[in-house]
């Protein structure tokens, strides 16, 4: 099953919140990953189920980053605040390096997140199960 991660800073969290509300129906399907606080405020405002990873500050996105570097990540809708430092920027890089490493699609901001989960909806993404089906030694 197709695996999308959804993270946002916290000046953002009210946009992944109307994000996440907007495109529900698409994402219901797919095993759902966050960071901490994000995957709460989803929940809160959504009938989707989020596993929760530590906050990002804490480790998530260090958590976030050990399922890409497996390829098991199929998304990553991360959307940073780019007017505000956050305490663990190496982490951050570290998950978008490790995404660019195994050619992850990712989106930094809700623009390129919309479109991405519209070409999710239309199954330009399919590809990925065929990464799941013949990666040697990591399964479901
Ligand atoms: O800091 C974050 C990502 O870098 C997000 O963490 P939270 O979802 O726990 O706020």
């Amino acid at each position: 099953m197709m695996k999308i991660a959804l993270i946002a800073h916290d000046r953002k969290k009210e946009e992944i919140v109307n994000f996440a509300v907007a495109y529900e129906h698409v994402l219901k399907p797919y095993q759902l990953y966050a960071t901490g606080t994000t995957g709460a405020r989803i929940m809160e405002s959504t009938s989707l189920s989020v596993h929760r990873f530590m906050s990002g500050p804490l480790g998530g996105d260090q958590q976030i980053g050990a399922l890409v570097a497996q390829n098991e990540l199929d998304l990553l809708i991360f959307l940073r605040d780019p007017l505000m430092a956050q305490p663990h920027e190496p982490d951050i890089i570290a998950l978008l390096r490790l995404c660019d490493v195994q050619g992850i699609p990712v989106a930094t901001n809700v623009a390129t997140a919309e479109l991405l989960v519209k070409c999710l909806e239309r199954g330009d993404f399919a590809w990925r199960e065929l990464v799941h089906k013949y990666k040697p030694g990591i399964e479901e």
